[in-house]
């Protein structure tokens, strides 16, 4: 019997792993109905030839492909680095200054017993002295860092604005680039989404869909109240799993996709669905079993991040995705 295409929506993230019109073509081909650009990374400008590539492989495959703009938003990230850094357990940087760049809007934060998280949480330090530019932090948990990996500080109160410029212009462009949907970090009001949601309706961006990435306590407190001015929500378990003990992440998984049900809003799973695939061309039982109960809960999409975009099997982690949503599907339908 021929699988029936599957309901929901295939995303992976376009990196220097897949930005070809081949290997693009090939994760169509596998399942894909659409791609995440990152442009924490890179700007809509900057990508234009990463955006070509999609745009001629969909067409390949007579496909109408689904392209997300993943903006900076109000998200802490470390500075560009001249080369990656190597941080190793009990050794001291400065932060600020002339050491590790970090967002003006952050340095008032750096409090002697201030945590801070680099990557994901990967890289662990805690400031143990403030300076005149920044602070001195000891390493908790070591690593390498790379520039512009994503800046958590748990409990510090920072307000930085919606967009920022960088922002502003990939949205004055987005409809021309064939854009077809805003993903909004770190949502922590409707007013966040408004503000979106006008830029886009000022550039002819009046038909792209507006995303909002639930990924700290405070969108988790205040997703009733922004609720209806997204069109999907994103459940962001990369910066959502700082903002708590990950032992605490799936329960609040479970909060936000009962919420998104009972008010009929699809929502999107993300992150670190088949993160041993950036290194094995196999995933592990409890990654598919992720994707299985995510789709079993509900969602409308899932998506792949560094897999796709650094890993070494962009599409065999497309197949495992495309597949297992699809055998949920099927255990949907036919128990
Ligand atoms: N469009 C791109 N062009 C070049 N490199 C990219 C692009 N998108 C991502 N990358 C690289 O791939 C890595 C993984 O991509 P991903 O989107 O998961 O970024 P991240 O910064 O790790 O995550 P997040 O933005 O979700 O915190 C990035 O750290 C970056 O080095
Ligand atoms: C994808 C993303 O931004 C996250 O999971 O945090």
């Amino acid at each position: 019997m021929k699988e029936q295409p599957s309901a929901r929506q295939i995303y992976g993230t376009i990196g220097p792993a897949c930005a070809d019109v081949e290997t693009l073509e090939a994760m169509f081909r596998a399942g894909m109905t659409g791609i995440r650009l990152n442009l924490s990374h890179v700007t809509l400008a900057q990508a234009a030839d990463q955006v070509d590539a999609l745009h001629k492989a969909a067409q390949r495959c007579g496909k109408q492909a689904e392209l997300l703009i993943d903006m900076q938003g109000p998200e802490l990230r470390v500075g560009v680095l001249a080369e990656p850094l190597t941080l190793n357990e009990g050794e001291v940087f400065e932060l600020g200054g002339k050491g590790i760049p970090l967002p003006e809007i952050a340095i008032p934060a750096l409090l002697p017993g201030q945590e801070v998280l680099l990557d994901d949480g990967k890289l662990l330090l805690r400031v143990t002295e403030q300076t005149e530019t920044g602070a001195v932090a000891e390493v908790l948990r070591g690593g390498v860092l790379r520039g512009r990996k994503s800046l958590a500080l748990p409990g510090a109160d920072l307000e930085p604005p919606t967009m920022t410029a960088s922002d502003v212009e990939n949205i004055r462009v987005a409809a021309s680039c064939g854009v077809t949907g805003v993903m909004q970090p770190f949502v922590r009001s409707r007013r966040d989404l408004e503000t979106v949601r006008q830029a886009l309706d000022e550039n002819g961006g009046a038909n792209i869909r507006l995303f909002a990435k639930i990924e700290n306590q405070t969108g988790l407190e205040r997703l009733p109240e922004f609720l209806e001015t997204a069109d999907e929500i994103v459940i962001a378990r990369g910066d959502l799993g700082n903002a708590m003990p990950l032992w605490e992440l799936s329960a609040a998984q479970k909060r936000i996709e009962a919420q998104c049900r009972k008010a009929g809003k699809p929502f999107m799973v993300v992150t670190q669905m088949l993160a041993s695939m950036e290194q094995n061309p196999v995933p592990t039982r409890a990654e598919v079993s992720d994707i299985f109960n995510a789709v079993a809960d509900g969602a409308a999409a899932v998506m792949v991040t560094g897999e796709t975009a650094v890993g070494k099997w962009p599409v065999e982690v497309i197949r495992y995705l495309s597949n297992t949503v699809q055998a949920a599907e099927r255990f949907l339908r036919e128990g």
